[in-house]
């Protein structure tokens, strides 16, 4: 394994992964039009865990300092940057008081995610802009794959006793196997954060490779939980087995947990993505979750991508914000743009 990890926590300069160009040339597996290759996993490294000591809190938190402060985006190109934002977006509906209605709306809110005033304003008309998933709780499976129909957007389904992932393994991996049965295209699993806090690497591993397997063709994003896990060093390894154990994305958190998406700890998990890349060649999505509710913080994860990963994680093969509210948000900072007034949330209802 290579020992990028170690110094995940080094400051800033840390290198690109290899263009596109470079990997072809190299016969590694690259983005084609068929999507990205996917990570078959690999043997559970346990000798490469061990040897990662900890990792630089206070280096990661300058490097994001750092990106943020020099921000790349300029204001006259962040419309457009908007619109990606929402591209990459899974817009989420995971409230105890959801129903079926409230689902087909947020569909409904999906396929048309922008005001038309704002359509026509950006003169965007033409362009199909839409969220690359909605992701609902297992019962709403069905309902928004019906209001999806024909439109590409993805069906995501948190299925595995989702936010704790307390159950027995044969419950979350029947939920796993009813969720693709009902039509969900990626499945979002959390780990429980025990194992973590035990060490039990070979047992989180093992659990991943057979949620992978209950996956079947549908995509696997593992959430960390990375507010649960206490230490960098846990969310480094817990990345690091997940994608041992054939994870197509990894995602920070489920949104429930008090502290959920923060750059610095996004910093340290995009890190074991490059890592694992170089070891193995295979592109790992990555997907933040969890308080991310405003245009402004969702540029700066861009930023963050495009500087430490390169080009390809700003495509929602690679990348996905999970995020309840953050469409309200963007749908208002395009108003200003276009008009230099702001409007009221209300005017922006999601469903
Ligand atoms: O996976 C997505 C999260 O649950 C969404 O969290 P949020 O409601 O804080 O945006």
């Amino acid at each position: 394994m290579s020992s990028t990890i170690r110094e995940a926590g080094a400051g800033a300069g840390a290198s690109k992964v290899m263009s596109l160009q470079a990997r072809a040339a190299a016969n590694m597996p690259v983005p084609s039009e068929h999507g990205i290759a996917r990570n078959p996993g690999m043997k559970l490294d346990l000798g490469f865990l061990e040897s990662v000591r900890s990792v630089n809190r206070s280096a990661l938190e300058r490097r994001v300092a750092t990106l943020t402060k020099r921000r790349s985006i300029k204001a006259d190109n962040q419309a457009a940057w908007l619109l990606r934002v929402i591209a990459c977006m899974d817009l989420t509906t995971l409230n105890s008081n959801d129903t079926d209605e409230r689902v087909r709306r947020l569909c409904a809110k999906a396929v048309n995610p922008l005001r038309r005033d704002i359509v026509d304003g950006l003169g965007i008309a033409g362009e199909t802009i839409r969220p690359a998933a909605v992701c609902v709780y297992h019962p709403f499976v069905a309902t928004a794959v019906d209001a999806l129909r024909g439109t590409g957007i993805h069906v995501a389904a948190v299925s595995t006793a989702f936010p704790h992932g307390l159950a027995p393994l044969s419950t979350r991996l029947q939920e796993i196997e009813a969720s693709v049965r009902d039509g969900a295209d990626e499945i979002d699993v959390v780990i429980p954060r025990g194992l973590v806090y035990g060490a039990k690497w070979r047992e989180l591993f093992n659990e991943i490779v057979a949620m992978r397997a209950a996956c079947g063709e549908a995509h696997l994003k593992v959430i960390l939980g990375t507010g649960d896990l206490a230490t960098l060093r846990n969310v480094m390894l817990a990345s690091m087995v997940a994608m041992m154990a054939g994870a197509d994305f990894i995602k920070t958190s489920t949104g429930k947990e008090s502290v959920n998406a923060t750059l610095p700890v996004g910093l340290a998990m995009v890190r074991a993505i490059r890592a694992y890349f170089e070891e193995t060649g295979y592109l790992i999505g990555f997907k933040p979750a969890g308080g991310i509710s405003t245009a402004k913080v969702s540029l700066d994860w861009l930023v963050l991508m495009k500087e430490e990963l390169g080009r390809p994680w700003l495509e929602p093969d690679l990348f996905r914000f999970g995020a309840s509210s953050l469409l309200t948000d963007i749908e208002r900072q395009l108003e200003h743009h276009l008009t230099g007034h702001y409007s009221a949330n209300h005017r922006h209802a999601m469903a």
